[in-house]
This record gives structure tokens, sequence and C-alpha cells, in this order.
């Protein structure tokens, strides 16, 4: 088991640097990185995707390329602007609602990026109530030239339902399909047009397949910010996902100031290859000792919650 440490090159999620643990099995690498915040509970679907990985492998993918959106965090115009422009990426996803007061800035770097790549999407990761949500998505519209949609205005799926009456932009269902207690019963139809799925939270590739089926909605697939190991995953899920109609979020390496492979799973020209099995870690980015010790300890939780689940 390795724990690594990563710092980022741009604040994401109120963190500085990326933490995790690769581990290896008979049938290759995984990767277990729930957020620090998360409890032991909702960190056992990580540790069932990285068992996934490690020890089962994926299903067959139906497509080998998988397009790829650019992320642009919560940065000014200037270098959401060159973020977008070099990303190759035919669509950006911007941040906005970062901090309270941001409604400027957002219209700004939502500007910025339109003016870089032709289809932009925004995630306000549930920060709005409905009447505010309504009036930032009429100018962020504005701003983008119509926006793709946008991805978890509000915390709650009736929320979500309650924008979705008021605005004629798509609304995209994150967090309340990631986060919710049971992720294959979320009644998201009325509420959201598109389903994000991550494989890391929902439990591995074979799970979100069957979020996808049961959600009923387009999906797109997003990272949860890993390294190409547990990225490997990601984009298996995109390729095995039997529609695929959105560009999708595993760009995210760019936002790492480093990774633990020899040849990254970044996108070029916003494509990238869908892998069959994760590339071999080979870099370290060791974890100080005080961190490997908490991880391992983590990890022993969460396999004993896991154990007995
Ligand atoms: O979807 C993307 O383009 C990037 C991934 C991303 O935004 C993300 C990454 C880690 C944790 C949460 C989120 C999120 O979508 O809110
Ligand atoms: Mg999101």
């Amino acid at each position: 088991m390795r724990v690594y440490s990563i710092p980022l090159r741009t604040r994401f999620r109120g963190i500085d640097a990326r933490e995790g643990v690769l581990v290896e099995g008979a049938a290759g690498w995984g990767e277990f990185c729930p957020f620090p915040e998360y409890g032991d509970a909702e960190a056992a679907a990580w540790w069932a995707a990285a068992e996934e990985a490690a020890e089962v492998g994926w299903p067959a993918p139906v497509r080998d390329r998988v397009p790829v959106n650019c992320i642009v965090p919560a940065v000014d115009p200037e270098r959401a602007h060159a973020i977008a422009a070099a990303s190759g990426c035919a669509t950006a996803k911007v941040k906005v609602a970062d901090h309270p007061g941001s409604a400027a800035e957002d219209v700004a770097r939502v500007e910025a990026v339109r003016a870089a790549v032709p289809l932009v999407r925004v995630d306000a990761n549930g920060a709005w109530d409905v009447d505010t949500a309504v009036r930032r998505i009429r100018e962020l519209d504005r701003a983008a030239g119509g926006l793709e949609y946008v991805e978890q205005p509000c915390p709650t799926v009736p929320e979500l339902a309650a924008v979705r009456r008021r605005v004629d932009v798509r609304i995209a269902a994150d967090e309340s399909i990631r986060r919710a207690e049971d992720p294959l019963r979320v009644a998201v139809a009325g509420a959201a047009d598109v389903a994000v799925l991550k494989c890391a939270p929902l439990g591995g590739v074979r799970r979100a397949l069957a979020v996808a089926e049961a959600c009923g909605l387009p999906c797109v697939v997003s990272s949860a910010l890993e390294t190409s190991v547990g990225l490997a995953a990601e984009i298996a899920l995109a390729g095995a996902l039997p529609s695929l109609d959105f560009a999708c979020g595993v760009g995210t390496l760019a936002l790492l100031s480093g990774d633990v492979v020899a040849a990254p799973l970044a996108p070029v020209d916003g494509v990238v290859a869908v892998p069959r099995v994760a590339p071999v870690p080979v870099v370290e980015w060791p974890a100080a000792e005080e961190r490997r010790r908490w991880w391992v300890e983590r990890v022993e939780r969460v396999r004993a919650l896991s154990r007995t689940a």
C-alpha cells in the first residue's frame, strides 16, 4: 500500500494537496482517495471501487475514446481564459459560486472561458437556494451564449426540480446522486436532465453502470480528482456506458502538480483513450509520516466496515 500526497496547482474544493492510497491486487492497481472530511461509511464505496480495480478489473468498453471537458477552477478571468485555451478541449466546466458574493466574478469567468471554447457548463456544488439559482443561471446562460448545463445548482433534489421548472438550461445532478444514502434509488427524474457519475463514490464501474441504468438519464462521467490510477477507472466507466452524449470531466490531472505514473492519462486534443487496466504507479510522491499513518488507519477501519457490511 502506497500513500501519496500531491500538491494542487490551484486550490480546489478547499484543498491544496490531494492525498490517497494506491493498492495492488490480482488484476492490477486501484486508488482509494475519499476526501478527508468523509466518514468511514461513505468512504466504504471508494474502497469498493479500489478493490474492483485491483482484484477484478472492469467490464469491456463499448468505445475506445472519450471526449473530455477541461476544468476551470475559481480563478480570475485571464487565468480562466488561458486554462481553457490551452486545454485543447471544446467543452469547459467552470466552477461558480465558490464564495458568497461571487456573482460578478462568475459572469466574468464564464465570459472569458466562452471566448476560448465553444461550449461551457458550470458547477455550483449546491451553493444556491432556488431563487438565487434561477437568477444566477439566467445571467450565466447569457454570459456563456447558452450554457450546456448547470451542475448541482442547489443542495436537494426537490430544489433541483423547482429550478428546473423555472429555467431553460439543463440541470445536472452530481452530489444528489453520489452523496445519496442509496444512489440506486435517487428519484432524479423530473429534477435533472443529466446525471453526473463518478465511479469512486458510487462503489466502482459496475455499480456506477447500475446507477446509470436505474436513473434513466443521459450520463456524464466526472473524476473525483484522482491520480491516473483512479482516473483510469473513471475513464473505463465512460468507455462502458451504453451511450455517451457529453464530454466527460476526466481532465482533472491538469489540477495536480504531478502524477504517480510515467504516462499520465491526459487528454490530447480533447480526447482520452479508454484504458483496459490501470497504469502502474512508478512515481512516489510520499506523504509525510503522520499523514501516512492517518491513511493506513483509515483503510483498516473502512476495510473492517466493508467486511461486516
Ligand atoms: O467534472 C469535472 O470536470 C471535474 C471534476 C470535478 O469538478 C470534481 C472533482 C472532485 C470532486 C468534486 C467535483 C465536482 O464535480 O464537484
Ligand atoms: Mg460537481
